[in-house]
């Protein structure tokens, strides 16, 4: 089973819904001729009322491409649109406007083609079925997929040993945990060696060991199969463990476009130092680009930029300064600050 290398091609696409809006307010209907009334505080809606509708504009003019064998984090506040962006891209739901392709296909309109060539886990929904043991729903999904028996054989085998699932294949699928249950999904959306893996916060609820084996394997299989990933997610670990590249959705926009080193570079560039001295901070004349944070009970926090003030540079400076000088850490912003500075920065948050 060969199948044809994922390139995603995503052009002007929007999407939205239309909504019925709230009741109107008692009497409102009234004032506008939809209803007659009887007696004060009484009124009698007619079924010729037009029902008020409310347009969300889930999605507005994306447009990315996205290289075969690449891992990609497709990252936003809640209510960005990702989901809507991956329900598109999966050929469940058709958009608006613009244009996708996915290895050549259009996903709602060869959606059984389509569905063939990917793999999709949504961390919050099981595509296995509850009340079967975790190995009868793999025998459905190859029934599903039409794979041929001895590329099955050595697929599931290939899976079960990589994902360790060996001790829970009898097992119903509703007596799984969630990071076992995780383990059998990715296995699950596998199984037809699609080129394609979309993964929609794949770690969701799962214990720090079981994000790192999920992590690890998402990574090896990139890695060693050349499986294209599009990987949706708020845990940020999960993007600077993974994805070299993100795009940022906010309010149905794309935000960034970018390696996330050059998203950090333009919203939170600075490092924070910290100095612990045997004894008082001794004083000391700090350069341009660097700005004292704290500085009490022998230690001195400093923020600092390292485009204007090298960290090598700082450390000479506070060696030199005459205290006894214990202790030195410099960190870098977590990429959450990073990441929630952005969305702040572009009023991006819900
Ligand atoms: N079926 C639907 N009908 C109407 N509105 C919807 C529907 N699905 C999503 N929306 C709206 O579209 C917008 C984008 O929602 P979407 O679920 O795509 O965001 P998201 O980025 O996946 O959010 P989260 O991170 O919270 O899951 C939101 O305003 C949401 O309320």
């Amino acid at each position: 089973m060969t199948l044809p290398p994922a390139r995603i091609v995503v052009e002007d696409l929007s999407k939205s819904y239309r909504i019925a809006a709230p009741a109107r307010p008692p009497g409102a209907g009234r004032r506008l001729g939809f209803s007659l009334g009887f007696s004060r505080g009484f009124s009698l809606a007619l079924p010729f009322a037009p029902r008020r509708r409310r347009v969300i504009e889930a999605l507005r003019d994306v447009s990315f491409t996205i290289a075969p064998h690449t891992i990609t984090g497709l990252i936003g506040p809640n209510g960005a649109g990702k989901s809507t962006l991956i329900k598109i891209l999966s050929g469940i739901l058709r958009p608006s406007a613009g244009h996708v392709r996915i290895g050549g296909l259009i996903p709602w309109a060869d959606r059984i083609r389509h569905v063939g060539r990917i793999g999709v886990v949504f961390g919050q929904r099981s595509q296995l079925w509850w009340d079967l043991p975790v190995d009868g729903g793999f025998a459905l999904l190859r029934d599903i997929y039409r794979v041929p028996p001895d590329a099955y054989r050595v697929r599931r085998a290939r899976l079960v040993e990589t994902l360790r699932l060996e001790g829970i294949l009898d097992q119903p699928v509703r007596q799984l945990s969630l990071g076992q249950r995780m383990r059998a999904e990715l296995a699950a959306a596998l199984l037809h060696a699609p080129p394609l893996l979309i993964l929609d916060e794949p770690t969701i609820g799962l214990d720090a060991p079981s994000k790192l084996a999920v992590r690890a394997f998402i990574h090896d299989l990139n890695r060693q199969e050349g499986t294209t990933v599009l990987l949706t997610t708020h845990d940020m670990h999960d993007i600077e463990a993974l994805a070299r590249r993100v795009i940022v959705i906010g309010h149905g926009r794309v935000l960034a476009d970018s390696p996330f080193e050059t998203l950090r570079a333009t919203t939170l560039s600075g490092r924070r130092l910290v100095a612990s001295f045997d004894g008082t901070v001794p004083p000391i004349a700090l350069p341009d680009g660097v700005t004292r944070l704290s500085d009490g009970e022998g230690v001195l926090e400093l923020d600092f930029d390292p485009a204007r003030v090298p960290a090598a540079d700082l450390v000479r400076l506070l060696d030199a300064a005459g205290g006894r000088l214990a202790d030195i850490s410099i960190v870098r912003p977590s990429i959450e600050d990073v990441i929630s500075r952005f969305y702040e920065r572009h009023g991006a948050a819900e």
